[in-house]
């Protein structure tokens, strides 16, 4: 069983008060739609994830150009981080804003990497979730514990010695700033944010606010944005009446309108730089054995569909601070750089 929605005005827990705003029960179900994708995926062979079965129960077929495009961003997203944590010998923290069920903090815990802290975030209503989850499976709170180290959980947040998820609404500062802190952030340690279409949903001048704490906080950091782009033409008309049709509407589409507007935002926001590539180019930046690999494991009927997914969907990386100038790079360099076989 999992705890009970909130469904009303508010959620509590560990001194959290989140207030909700008309489209904050949409937006927290994209999270549902986001992780049953990726369960399908994973089951299908698209990349292995030993984690999420624990968070997604439904066992849905989707189609095959959205496991595709699910590929091409969990990929793009992981070459990101492999290429800090290398860059930094795992010397560094990992925040994840709107986090969601994703399952990072625990697949990297079966790799060599290893980084100080992880930190995630989302509304309470998630994390309760993902806690409630956490709690109940052993071979989870496993992964965050060692022998010696304890965990501390409330019904939204869970603390352990160096992995932390807590409730908390992105657009209220002050709280983040007070949840980071009880997480026991370091603001001097090379960091990287991962925001996997999570800003699109944030009204944009809250988003600023955001984007600018964060460049006044931390000394040197990584922002990697997932997220909608080109959303100006009839394609992307289209899946925005979709998404308003579901009462959730992209509050922040107005930094996604092309790659410029993308990289705009953050160097607007105080990042020393910021490069974007749309999906096309990040999924042929893939080495083509890989690409083989998951083209055989079903049949693609609409290819043209599948492109213009691609096109409608950006990695964006910015940067503050003189340590991380070398990513501005091409996406071909950013991938060669990375054995993602
Ligand atoms: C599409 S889901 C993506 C989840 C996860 N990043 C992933 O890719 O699997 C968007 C997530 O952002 C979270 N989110 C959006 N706005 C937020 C806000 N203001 N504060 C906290 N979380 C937010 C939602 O609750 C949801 O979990």
């Amino acid at each position: 069983m999992e705890p009970p929605s909130t469904g009303g005005v508010t959620a509590a827990g560990n001194n959290t008060t989140h207030k909700f705003h008309p489209c904050d029960e949409a937006v927290i179900a994209t999270n549902d739609d986001a992780s049953d994708c990726k369960r399908c995926a994973v089951r299908l062979g698209y990349w292995k994830d030993d984690y999420i079965g624990y968070f997604v129960r439904n066992q849905e077929r989707k189609a095959p150009e959205i496991n595709r495009g699910y590929f091409a961003r969990v990929k793009g997203v992981e070459m990101c981080v492999e290429k800090f944590l290398k860059k930094t010998s795992g010397n560094c923290q990992i925040i994840n804003l709107g986090c969601g069920f994703d399952t990072l903090y625990f697949r990297l815990r079966d790799t060599a990497h290893q980084v100080k802290n992880f930190i995630e975030l989302d509304f309470p209503t998630v994390t309760a979730r993902k806690c409630y989850t956490i709690k109940r499976n052993k071979a989870l709170l496993a992964k965050i514990h060692d022998e010696d180290g304890e965990v501390r959980l409330s019904p939204t947040d869970l603390h352990g010695p160096s992995y932390h998820l807590m409730g908390v609404d992105l657009r209220n500062l002050d709280e983040v700033d007070n949840k980071l802190q009880q997480a026991e952030v370091d603001y001097t340690l090379p960091t990287i944010f991962l925001a996997e279409c999570v800003l699109v949903y944030i009204e944009a001048q809250n988003c600023r606010n955001l984007l600018k704490w964060i460049a006044q906080k931390f000394q040197a950091a990584v922002f990697v944005n997932y997220e909608q782009v080109n959303m100006n033409d009839r394609f992307g008309e289209v899946m925005l009446n979709n998404l308003r049709i579901r009462g959730c509407s992209l509050a922040g589409v107005e930094s996604c309108l092309s790659l410029e507007t993308q990289n705009q935002r953050f160097k607007e926001c105080g990042w020393s730089g910021a490069r974007a590539w749309d999906m096309v180019q990040v999924y042929e930046s893939i080495s083509s054995a890989e690409r083989q690999r998951i083209e055989r494991l079903e049949m693609l009927d609409e290819g043209e569909l599948l492109l213009q997914l691609f096109q409608h969907y950006c990695l964006v990386v910015a940067w503050l601070g003189v340590a991380f100038q070398d990513l501005d790079i091409t996406v071909e360099e950013l991938m060669s750089s990375l054995n993602i076989d």
